[in-house]
């Protein structure tokens, strides 16, 4: 562990200062692609107009004999594509394969300047942060880089759930977490073979009316996820970086896809990965605050003042508290607003009719 006096020190000479604060660039959805298909690969220009993260993926879901061709294939699209806002993420092998090493040697020393953040899969504890902390800073002084690269944990192992807080906090480049359900699952020996949302196995039951056991009595689904996620997004807090839900797999079922996309929203994450097309608007829909929660919080604020005392408003009892939930809505969608067009008209409109 560094010594707090330390703690913002480059740990390279010759590599540039650590950040103080993480950038909160819109990012509702990390957009999946294997940069070794190519017909994913000609997507990329079209997929940077409409997405806020687009992640050239290098380790599960590509083939063993196809990582080389991924590395190489994600070193010329970064050179060749303008992303425009849009942030390009890359999640290399994990730290225990044959592959690693070249992935981030390759990546930082030739397309380190287009690379906004490296996430790093499998992460135990906050000794696999420090060792990742200490090449990077290594290879962006061999590359000459201005801009330090942030790095981003999948909390997919049960040790990293039980270390999550120190991984949070291991190194100034930590940009955020995802959840990682299926290598989780595996990991903790769930019985769950989904690639995260729900189980119809996992439920509670209403008591039985009398002695009849077997009918009448309503079951209710439960979240796997929610102690995780939770858990997740308090470290992230603690540590001030950002909380995701990582992909759900079953790609056909949008609706759950959404149900556990809102899930995480509310409970504080700012993402989700999206491994197909099709789920890149579900993602933006969720994480976007809806036009009239964005009209409540703005008009909670106005009538709060300076944010002190007590009011009633439509008959809900608003307080210092209170304006403080409606600031993080109101917030986020002055962010994305900045970005969005389409979004900014539809949250004044909103605003203008609940205020006339
Ligand atoms: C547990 C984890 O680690 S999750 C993260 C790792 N997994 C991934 O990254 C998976 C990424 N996604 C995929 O590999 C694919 O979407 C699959 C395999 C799930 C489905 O692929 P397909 O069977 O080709 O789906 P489908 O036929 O619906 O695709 C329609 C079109 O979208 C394209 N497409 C599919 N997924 C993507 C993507 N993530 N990015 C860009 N384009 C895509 C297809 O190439 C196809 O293009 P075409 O119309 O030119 O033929
Ligand atoms: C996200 C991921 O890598 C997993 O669920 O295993
Ligand atoms: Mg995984």
């Amino acid at each position: 562990m560094r010594s707090p006096k330390d703690f913002f020190a480059p740990l390279a000479v010759g590599a540039p200062a650590p950040v103080r604060e993480i950038p909160a660039s819109p990012s509702r959805m990390i957009h999946f692609f294997d940069p070794s298909n190519e017909k994913m690969a000609a997507k990329v220009p079209d997929l940077a107009a409409k997405t806020d993260v687009l992640l050239g993926n290098l380790e599960d879901a590509v083939r063993a004999d196809r990582k080389e061709a991924a590395r190489a294939g994600l070193v010329s699209i970064a050179k060749a594509t303008d992303f425009g806002a849009t942030q390009l993420w890359t999640r290399v092998n994990s730290l225990d394969s044959p592959w690693v090493l070249d992935d981030l040697i390759t990546l930082v020393t030739e397309i380190g300047d287009k690379l906004d953040v490296i996430m790093v899969p499998k992460v135990e504890g906050a000794q696999d942060i420090h060792y990742v902390d200490r090449l990077l800073a290594q290879l962006e002084a061999r590359a000459g880089l201005r801009r330090p690269l942030l790095v981003h944990a999948i909390l997919e192992t049960a040790s990293g759930v039980a270390n999550v807080e120190e991984i949070a906090g291991a190194s100034p480049r930590m940009q955020g977490i995802s959840l990682g359900p299926a290598d989780l699952a595996a990991s903790r020996r769930m019985k769950t073979t989904r690639v995260g949302g729900g189980h119809p196995g996992y439920l509670v039951r209403s008591d039985p009316a009398g002695d009849d056991l077997h009918s009448g009595r309503t079951t209710y689904q439960q979240d796997l996820w929610h102690y995780t996620v939770a858990r997740m997004v308090d470290a992230c807090v603690l540590h001030g970086i950002l909380p995701y839900y990582g992909p759900f797999g079953d790609i056909r079922d949008v609706v759950a896809c959404e149900d556990q996309f809102r899930n995480a929203y509310l409970l504080g994450c700012v993402g989700a990965w999206s491994l197909h097309p099709v789920q890149i608007d579900i993602a933006k829909r969720v994480f976007s605050p809806e036009p009239k929660d964005v009209a409540w919080a703005r008009r909670v604020i106005a009538a709060m003042g300076d944010g002190t005392g007590a009011v009633m408003i439509d008959g809900k009892m608003q307080d210092d508290a209170s304006v403080k939930q409606c600031r993080v809505v109101a917030e986020l969608a002055d962010a994305l607003a900045a970005r969005d067009a389409e979004l900014k008209a539809a949250y004044d409109k909103a605003t203008e009719e609940a205020l006339a």
